[in-house]
């Protein structure tokens, strides 16, 4: 197992990415904090999956608070050291994208948009490499990006930029904290079916061109970018920090 005796923190772990991401860290061994937004469909995910863990043999618990809470990151680091005595992985997945306009982008929408997704996450980051440094045997930190960190979307310019500062964040982390062994990476996932595009994916138009434009022929599900946030996670990626990895079938390099 390659998370054997690890404990590992999820933000936005109830559905989707991060869920996928949970239940395979917790099938490679590790223990795992599972972040939700605190709402009470959020919760009952949470105790769902917690649930799914235990059937086969894992250990979880769950933590609410919101995201763009810049005290959720202590939260949750405290609640992983009650539980399980410490934190070796912290992935920063949580995330929205209200998809809107530029010339009309309402001020309130850019503002939760960009404290989501990351100016919580900067002291969420904060909170979890303080501890790991603390406890001074390193750690993990994966940011969940995006292609969107790289290239632009029209409805989507308060979203992309927050997807290149995670990015950004996790470069220069890499270099703060290498010193204390503690490496950060993030991953890039294209076009991923889950619930934050399930409307802009209804279009059935705009599903058939996002297919086509992907070499591999299909849109990824969750369980696609769980492997690899699991690999990052672990000893495998012992010498990987400052990296960022796409997983998106391609679709970032397919110009023509
Ligand atoms: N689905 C996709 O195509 C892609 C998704 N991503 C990123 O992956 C991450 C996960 O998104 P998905 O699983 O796709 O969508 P999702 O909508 O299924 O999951 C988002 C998660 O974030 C949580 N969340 C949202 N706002 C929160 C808040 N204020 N406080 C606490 N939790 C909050 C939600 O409860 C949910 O668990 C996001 O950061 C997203 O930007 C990146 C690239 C592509
Ligand atoms: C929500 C979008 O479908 C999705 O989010 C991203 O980060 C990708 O770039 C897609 O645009």
């Amino acid at each position: 197992m390659l998370l054997a005796d690890k404990t590992v923190i999820i933000t936005g772990a109830s559905r989707g990415i991060g869920r996928a991401a949970a239940r395979e860290c917790a099938r490679q061994g590790a223990r795992v904090v599972i972040g939700h937004s605190g709402s009470s469909q959020g919760t009952e995910a949470a105790y769902s999956l917690i649930e799914e863990i235990k059937a086969f043999g894992g250990r979880a618990i769950e933590v609410g608070g919101d995201a763009a809470d810049p005290d959720t990151g202590d939260k949750l680091v405290a609640a992983a050291v009650q539980a399980f005595g410490s934190v070796d992985v912290f992935v920063n997945n949580a995330g929205i994208c209200p998809f809107h306009s530029f010339l009309d982008m309402p001020r309130e929408v850019y503002l939760k948009t960009v404290n989501t997704n990351l100016n919580g996450a900067y002291f969420a980051v904060q909170a979890a490499a303080n501890q790991m440094k603390n406890q001074g045997r390193g750690g993990a930190i994966i940011a969940v990006s995006s292609i969107s960190a790289l290239v632009g979307g029209g409805m989507q310019t308060h979203y992309t930029p927050t997807k290149a500062g995670l990015h950004s964040l996790m470069q220069s982390c890499a270099i703060a904290l290498g010193p204390y062994g503690i490496r950060c990476n993030s991953v890039l996932p294209g076009t991923i079916a889950t619930d934050i595009n399930k409307e802009d994916l209804a279009d059935a138009e705009k599903l058939a061109y996002m297919t086509s434009r992907t070499p591999l022929g299909r849109l990824g599900e969750p369980d696609d970018v769980a492997g690899p946030i699991v690999f990052l996670a672990s000893d495998m990626a012992r010498y990987v920090t400052g990296a960022s990895l796409l997983v998106d079938g391609g679709l970032f390099v397919n110009l023509q």
